[in-house]
């Protein structure tokens, strides 16, 4: 049987090494997003993680507009950064979006999340889409759970330095 000779290569990388493809933040992904975030930890307990955001007619929705599910990938991308300083690996369970107001394109956004609470291996975690002055165009809410380090290998990923 013939195996590709890519795949131990890729099963020994860094979880972060494999995520340099992430369509939200990966630099080696030419079509994603490329968001670059500020995490401040100053608070252990309650990080947050801003970015600016600034998108263009490939993620059109309605004209002039972000598309629907490019808004719900910021406020994923902005809660999952919370889990890195809360030294945790977590995926997004559920996660629920107010569309308050179109949010345009071709003009500075800020990107903004906070980490709420964490029930076992549940962190509930909110992220808002602003206007630079502070106005809400858009709200998440998102349950994330705790990856166990065992389904992690199962994917054979190894535990990035946290
Ligand atoms: C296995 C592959 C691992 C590969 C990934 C590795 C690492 C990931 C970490 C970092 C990623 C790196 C880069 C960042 C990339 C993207 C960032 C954006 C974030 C994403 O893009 S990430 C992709 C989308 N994401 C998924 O692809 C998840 C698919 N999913 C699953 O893989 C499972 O679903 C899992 C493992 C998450 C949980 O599975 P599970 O079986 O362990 O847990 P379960 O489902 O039982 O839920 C646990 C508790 O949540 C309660 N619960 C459920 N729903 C609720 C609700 N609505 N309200 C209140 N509570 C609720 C239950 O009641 C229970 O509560 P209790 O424990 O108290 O009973």
């Amino acid at each position: 049987m013939k195996t590709d000779p890519t795949l131990n290569e890729t099963l020994h990388k860094t979880l972060d090494e494999r995520a340099s493809h992430c369509f939200g933040c990966g630099a080696a992904n030419q079509q994603g997003l490329h968001l670059a975030f500020v995490i401040d930890a100053t608070h252990p307990d309650a990080p947050r993680a801003t970015a600016h955001v600034q998108l263009t007619q490939r993620h059109e929705g309605p004209p002039g507009y972000i598309h629907g599910g490019i808004v719900a990938t910021l406020l994923d991308e902005a809660m999952s950064k919370l889990n890195r300083p809360l030294k945790v690996l977590a995926m997004t369970r559920h996660m629920e979006i107010d569309y308050l107001r179109p949010a345009p394109l071709h003009q500075p956004l800020l990107l903004i999340s906070r980490h709420l609470r964490r029930e076992g291996r549940k962190l509930f975690h909110h992220a808002e889409l602003q206007y630079p002055d502070g106005s809400v165009l858009a709200r998440g809410k998102g349950l994330f759970i705790i990856i166990d380090e065992r389904l992690l290998a199962r994917a054979g990923l190894t535990q990035p330095q946290i």
